[in-house]
C-alpha cells in the first residue's frame, strides 16, 4: 500500500453513534478536515434501534393500556381496543427515519466532514481501512457502541434482538423475554400491553438487579399486576426451536432442569462492545477482558493518537453518558480542560410505566461507602396527585450524607418518575444542602411536591 493512496484528515471518528456525530460536527466548526465512519445506519443505537423506537413504542403501548383501562377513571369504553402493530411500526419508523434525516442533513451540510460507509479495522495507530480506501490522521475517535449479547446454547436458535423485535409486523402470541433488567423489562410491558402473552426469565434473584431489592420487588409487582409472568433465579440454558414454530427455552432453577415454550423469544442479557470488529491489536489498543476499550478520565486509551467514546469504553451505557463524552471530548481538546467522566452522576430511567428514574447511589452502595445517612421513603399512594391519576404504584426515596447534607442518591419509581427524578439530580449537582429543596414551595398538584415532604421525614440510617 503507497503512502499517496492515503487519504489524510485532521480526524477520524469510527460509528455515528450519540458521541460520533455530535464531534464531527463540532471539529468541523473548527475548521478540522473530518471523516466520519458508519458501518449501518446514521444515528446508531439509540436513533435507530435503542432509545427513540422504543420509546415510540412504549407510548402506544400507553395508549393500550389507558384505554384498556379507562373504565377506572369512569370511562366505558365498549369493545376492547385492537392493537395494530403494523400501524404502530410504521408511526416509529416514521420518528426514526425524521431523526436520521435530520442528522444526514446536519452531516452532509460540512464541506469538512466526508462520510465515508463502510466497517472500519484500525491497521495501525494512525491508519483506518475501510473496504479498500486508506485513512490516516493523528486523532482517531471510536464510537463504535455495543450489540447484542447472545448466550452461548442459543446461537442456533430462531430469537429475536432489540433490532429484529422492532420490524415485527405481528404481536407475538406469547414472548418469551430472556434477560430481566432495562432491555428485557421494557419490551416486556410493551408487547404485554399490546396483547402477547409474556414470560420474562431471569438468571439472577430480582430483576434489575443493580437497583436495591424493594425497588426490584415493587418493578416485579407492576409487571405482575398486567399479567407478565417472572420468573427469576432461571439461568437459561439453551434454545430450541419448536417444529410448529416459536420456541422452547431450558432454564435451570433450584437444581432442575425446567422449560418454557413460547411463539417467539427475544434475548435480552446484555449488550458487548462492538470493538473486536476494529481489530485493535493491530494499533496495540488496550482492550479489557469484557472488549471495553479502556480510557482514563479524559476519554485518552493506552494509545496517544486513539480516543474512545460512549457505550465502548464502558464508562457509560446511556445516551447521556455517550453525549457527555462528546463534552468531555471538545472541553479537552478546545476547552478548559476542566471535565472528566469522573464528574458525571450516574443517573438514567427504566421506562416501564410508570417508570423508574434514578440518580446517584442506591442505598445499599451509601451504606457501602461508610458515610453517615439520613434515608426517607414515601409509597406513591400517599401522593395526592398519583391518587388523582389513578396510578398509585411505586414509592419515592432519597438518600442524604449526614454531614455534608448533600443528597447521595435518589429513586422515583411512579407516575412521571423518569422527569421528577431530575430534581434530585439537579440538587446534586448544584452540591445543594437539602435543606434548601426541603424549604422550597413546589406546585401543587405534583408529584414533586411531595419532595419536600419527603426531606421532612429524613431519619439516620444504622451503621
Ligand atoms: C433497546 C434499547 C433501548 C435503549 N434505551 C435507552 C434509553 O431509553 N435511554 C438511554 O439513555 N439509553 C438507552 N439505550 C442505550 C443507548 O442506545 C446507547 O447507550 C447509546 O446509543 C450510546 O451509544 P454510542 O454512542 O456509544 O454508540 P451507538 O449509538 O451504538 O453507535 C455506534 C455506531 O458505530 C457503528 N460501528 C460499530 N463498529 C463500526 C466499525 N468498525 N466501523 C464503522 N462503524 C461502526 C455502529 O453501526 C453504530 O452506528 C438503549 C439501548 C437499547 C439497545
Ligand atoms: N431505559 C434505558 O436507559 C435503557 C433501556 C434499554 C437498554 N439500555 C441500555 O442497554 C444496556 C443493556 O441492557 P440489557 O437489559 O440487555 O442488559 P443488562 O446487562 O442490564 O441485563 C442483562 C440481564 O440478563 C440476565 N441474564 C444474562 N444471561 C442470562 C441467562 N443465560 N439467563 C437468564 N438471564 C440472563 C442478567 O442477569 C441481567 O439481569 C443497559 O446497560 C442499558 O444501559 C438502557
Amino acid at each position: 500500500m503507497t503512502e499517496d493512496r492515503v487519504e489524510t484528515f485532521d480526524a477520524i471518528i469510527i460509528g455515528s453513534g450519540q458521541a460520533g456525530n455530535p464531534l464531527a460536527l463540532a471539529l468541523a466548526k473548527e475548521k478540522w478536515k473530518v471523516a466520519i465512519v458508519e458501518k449501518a445506519v446514521l444515528g446508531g443505537t439509540c436513533v435507530n434501534t435503542g432509545c427513540t423506537p422504543t420509546k415510540a413504542y412504549v407510548a402506544s403501548a400507553r395508549a393500550a393500556w389507558a384505554i384498556a383501562n379507562a373504565h377506572n377513571l369512569g370511562i366505558e369504553v365498549p369493545k376492547s381496543p385492537k392493537v395494530n402493530l403494523k400501524a404502530i411500526k410504521k408511526r416509529k419508523d416514521k420518528i426514526v427515519s425524521s431523526s436520521r434525516l435530520g442528522l444526514r442533513k446536519a452531516l452532509a451540510d460540512s464541506p469538512q466532514i466526508s462520510m465515508i460507509r463502510g466497517t472500519a479495522t484500525l491497521l495501525d495507530k494512525t491508519r483506518v481501512k475501510v473496504g479498500s480506501r486508506v485513512l490516516k490522521s493523528s486523532k482517531i475517535f471510536l464510537n463504535v457502541g455495543a450489540r447484542a449479547r447472545i448466550p452461548e446454547g442459543f446461537a442456533d436458535v430462531g430469537y429475536l434482538t432489540n433490532t429484529s423485535i422492532l420490524q415485527l409486523e405481528k404481536i407475538p402470541e406469547h414472548l418469551i423475554v430472556v434477560g430481566g433488567s432495562y432491555i428485557g423489562l421494557e419490551f416486556a410491558q410493551i408487547f404485554r400491553r399490546f396483547g402477547s402473552k409474556v414470560t420474562v426469565l431471569e438468571m439472577g434473584n430480582y430483576l434489575i438487579s443493580k437497583e436495591d431489592h424493594d425497588t426490584s420487588d415493587l418493578v416485579r409487582g407492576i409487571l405482575e399486576n398486567e399479567g407478565i409472568k417472572v420468573i427469576c433465579g432461571a439461568k437459561c440454558l439453551r434454545g430450541k426451536n419448536k417444529k410448529s414454530g416459536g420456541a422452547t427455552v431450558t432454564f435451570h432453577k433450584e437444581g432442575k432442569d425446567k422449560q418454557v415454550s413460547g411463539s417467539h423469544l427475544l434475548i435480552a442479557t446484555g449488550r458487548i462492545p462492538n470493538s473486536d470488529l476494529l481489530n485493535p491489536e493491530n494499533a496495540d489498543l488496550t482492550v479489557n477482558d469484557r472488549g471495553y476499550v479502556e480510557v482514563n478520565s479524559k476519554l485518552e486509551t493506552t494509545i496517544k493518537s486513539i480516543y474512545a467514546l460512549g457505550d465502548c469504553n464502558g464508562r457509560g451505557a446511556f445516551t447521556h453518558t455517550s453525549y457527555n463524552d462528546y463534552e468531555i471530548m471538545v472541553d479537552q481538546l478546545f476547552g478548559d480542560k476542566k471535565k472528566t467522566v469522573n464528574d458525571r452522576i450516574i443517573n438514567y430511567a427504566l421506562y416501564i410505566d410508570p417508570p423508574l428514574g434514578r440518580a446517584g447511589m442506591t442505598l445499599s452502595q451509601a451504606k457501602e461507602s461508610g458515610k453517615n445517612l439520613l434515608f426517607a421513603r414515601m409509597a406513591m399512594s400517599d401522593i395526592s396527585r398519583a391518587k388523582e391519576k389513578g396510578e398509585t404504584q411505586g414509592k419515592m426515596e432519597v438518600i442524604v450524607d449526614a454531614d455534608s447534607e448533600q443528597i447521595l442518591g435518589a429513586a422515583v419509581l411512579g407516575t412521571g418518575g423518569d422527569e421528577i427524578i431530575g430534581t434530585f439530580l439537579t440538587a446534586m449537582y448544584g452540591k445543594m444542602s437539602y435543606k434548601t429543596l426541603m424549604n422550597s414551595v413546589q406546585t401543587h398538584p405534583t408529584v414533586t411536591e411531595l419532595i419536600p415532604t419527603l426531606l421532612q421525614q429524613l431519619t439516620p440510617v444504622k451503621k
